[in-house]
């Protein structure tokens, strides 16, 4: 019998996944394109009868936007929203800003797919006093500079959302609330990577559709008892397949 549950979204589509750019802690806003995979995420849960009672999101407009838009779609405004820092997207390094058929170009598809995909290869690291570097955003003048990344590879990601994972999100389940997660591909991917328990190989063929709704049905010790998409396997397999594609060179 499944006890809790807990509902992942990727954002919307951002304007540099549009620009088909390496996004990571640059904090792009949603395209058009966007808005309309939010309000069809929210359409998703409102049509299957899913509810949430606290959510969860990064500190990054992506995600925001797309969280308020599904309280909108599903009229759960007031429910109660925690952002942190931890939820946000896996940081690009020095790929932030280049684009991604262009870098696979350049150094060729598989390394793109390291740098994308890999558990702990990082990507390059930004350069002391590059402007990408977010330790002068007002959003993270709280934060110790030490955690501000010059770059993430995926296991550099897992630890900094596990603790938030166990600290803030696994004691409202305990509590028996629905959540909800709205954050980023990446960030996802390491929750999901800890949930199934995936192999550092298997994460590497994970890739994580924009706007369709992740439930997982979790039982008394946190442990999945299944999860699936809230969309038709044929529309969940073929938004997979253009987040792979995005690190194709043209
Ligand atoms: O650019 C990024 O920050 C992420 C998510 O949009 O992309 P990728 O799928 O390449 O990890």
């Amino acid at each position: 019998m499944s006890k809790y549950t807990l509902i992942l979204v990727r954002h919307g589509e951002s304007e540099w996944n549009q620009k088909n750019f390496f996004c990571g802690w640059y904090d792009a806003d949603l395209s058009e394109t966007g808005v309309g995979e939010a309000k069809y995420a929210a359409e998703l849960l409102k049509k299957k009868g899913f509810s949430f009672d606290v959510a969860f999101t990064s500190v990054l407009k992506r995600a925001i936007k797309t969280l308020y838009i599904i309280q909108e779609g599903t009229d759960l405004h007031w429910v109660p929203v925690i952002r942190s820092w931890r939820m946000n997207e896996r940081h690009y390094g020095g790929l932030q800003g280049l684009n991604k058929a262009d870098t696979a170009a350049k150094h060729g598809e598989e390394q793109v797919k390291i740098w994308r995909r890999s558990y702990d290869v990082p990507p390059p690291a930004l350069s002391p006093g590059d402007k990408m570097w977010s330790g002068n955003d007002p959003k993270y003048v709280n934060l110790d500079p030490k955690v501000i990344p010059a770059c993430e590879c995926l296991k550099d990601t897992v630890a900094r959302v596990l603790p938030f994972w166990s600290d803030a999100i696994v004691p409202q389940l305990r509590e028996g609330k629905k959540v909800l997660i709205a954050a980023h591909g990446n960030s996802l991917r390491a929750l999901v990577k800890y949930l199934d328990d995936m192999s550092d190989d298997a994460i590497m063929g994970l890739n994580i559709p924009t706007g369709i709704p992740l439930v997982y049905e979790l039982d008394t010790n946190l442990k999945p008892i299944k999860h699936y998409y809230l969309a038709t396997e044929e529309e969940v397999k073929a938004a997979e397949a253009r987040v792979a594609n995005q690190g194709k060179a043209k």
